[in-house]
C-alpha cells in the first residue's frame, strides 16, 4: 500500500476524537448563551457566517432551549411558529428562516439594543492592546476596521488591522461618503470609518467597538447621539511616555508628535460619557464590556 493509499484509510479513532471535540465547542456555545456571555443575535449571525462552525452545528431546538426561561415546549412551539423542522441545525436555516429568527429575537429580547461604542484616548494609552483582549475575550461584540493611508507597521495585515490605502483612494471615498467619520490624526496621517460594515453589524443587532482618535469621536456624537463615547485614561503621564517609547514603532519625531496630540486628548476627558483607566488590560477590557451592556440594556428603558 502506498502513502498515499494509507492515508485515505479512515480513521476511526481520530473522527472520534474530532466529533468529541466538536461536541465539546458546541456545550460551550450552550453553556455561554445560558449564561448570558454571549447574546442570542451573536451565537446566530456565527452561525449564518461560518454554517460548519460549532454555532452552525448547533440544533436550533438546543439553541432556543439555551436561552433563558425557554424550556423544550416552548422551543418547540417557536420553531413551528418560524416554519423550522424539528433536527434542524442553526447554520443549516435557510434566508426566510434566517430573518424570522431575527425578527423574534427583536420581539423577544427587545431589551438589548445595539450600539455605537467608541474608545478613544490618547496614543499609546493601550487603545489597540484592551480591543484586542475584548476582541478575543467578547465575541459578541464588533469591531470596525478603519482605513488609513498611514504605512502598516510590521506584522499588521491590511484587511486585519486596518485597510491600508493609497492618498487617492482615500480621496475618492470620502467622495463616495464612505466613511462615517474620518480625520487626519497627529498632522500626519488620515484614518477613517468605514460607514457600511458598521451599519451592517448595527442592522444585524451587534454592538460596534471603534477604536479612534479625538476629531473622530466628535464627529461620531455629532452623527449618532447616543453612541458611547469612552476614554481610555493611562496610569500616569509618565507611564503613558514609557509605554509609547517602550513600543518602539515611532521614531523619536514622530513620538513627539504624537505626545503633543496626547495633551490635547487628555484635556477633553469631559467631553466623554466615562473614563476607564488603563492600568490592567483584563480589568479595563471588562470595564468596556460592562459599559456596553449597561448601554444596551439602558435604551430599551
Ligand atoms: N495596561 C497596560 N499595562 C502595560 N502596558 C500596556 C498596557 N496596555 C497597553 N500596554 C502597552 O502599551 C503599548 C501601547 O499600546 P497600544 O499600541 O495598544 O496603544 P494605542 O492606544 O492603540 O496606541 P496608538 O493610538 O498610538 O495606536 C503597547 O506596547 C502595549 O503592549
Ligand atoms: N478618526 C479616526 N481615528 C482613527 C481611526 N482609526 C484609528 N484612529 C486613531 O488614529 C490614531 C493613530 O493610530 P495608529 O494605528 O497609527 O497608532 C489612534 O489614536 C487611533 O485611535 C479612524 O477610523 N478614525
Amino acid at each position: 500500500m502506498s502513502a498515499g493509499e494509507r492515508s485515505a484509510v479512515p480513521d476511526p479513532a481520530a473522527a472520534g476524537r474530532a466529533a468529541i471535540e466538536a461536541r465539546r465547542a458546541r456545550a460551550a456555545v450552550k453553556r455561554a448563551l445560558a449564561a448570558g456571555e454571549r447574546g442570542p443575535r451573536d451565537v446566530a449571525e456565527r452561525a449564518w457566517q461560518e454554517p460548519g462552525g460549532p454555532e452552525g452545528r448547533l440544533r436550533v431546538a438546543e439553541y432556543l432551549t439555551s436561552l433563558r426561561g425557554i424550556g423544550p415546549a416552548r422551543a418547540a412551539s417557536v420553531m413551528e411558529s418560524l416554519g423550522i423542522a424539528g433536527s434542524k441545525r442553526l447554520g443549516g436555516l435557510g434566508g426566510l428562516q434566517r430573518e424570522r429568527v431575527r425578527g423574534w429575537l427583536d420581539d423577544v429580547d427587545p431589551s438589548r439594543r445595539p450600539r455605537l461604542i467608541v474608545l478613544a484616548g490618547p496614543t499609546a494609552v493601550g487603545k489597540g492592546t484592551v480591543a484586542q483582549y475584548v476582541r478575543e475575550h467578547f465575541p459578541q461584540i464588533r469591531h470596525s476596521v478603519s482605513a488609513t493611508t498611514r504605512s502598516p507597521r510590521p506584522g499588521e495585515i491590511d484587511g486585519v488591522h486596518y485597510a491600508f490605502v493609497s492618498d487617492a483612494d482615500f480621496d475618492r471615498m470620502i467622495e463616495e461618503d464612505d466613511f462615517l467619520e474620518w480625520a487626519k490624526v497627529h498632522n500626519q496621517s488620515r484614518y477613517g470609518t468605514p460607514r457600511s460594515s458598521v451599519q451592517a453589524a448595527l442592522d444585524e443587532g451587534s454592538s460596534v467597538l471603534l477604536e479612534i482618535d479625538l476629531q473622530g469621536a466628535r464627529q461620531v456624537r455629532e452623527s449618532f447621539p447616543d453612541a458611547v463615547l469612552l476614554f481610555l485614561a493611562p496610569p500616569s503621564w509618565d507611564e503613558l511616555v514609557r509605554r509609547l517609547v517602550g513600543r518602539g514603532t515611532e521614531t523619536e519625531d514622530e513620538r513627539e508628535r504624537r505626545l503633543e496630540t496626547a495633551k490635547v486628548e487628555l484635556a477633553s476627558q469631559p467631553e466623554f460619557d466615562a473614563t476607564i483607566v488603563n492600568t490592567d488590560v483584563a480589568e479595563a477590557a471588562r470595564e468596556v464590556v460592562e459599559r456596553i451592556l449597561a448601554a444596551e440594556a439602558d435604551e430599551a428603558r
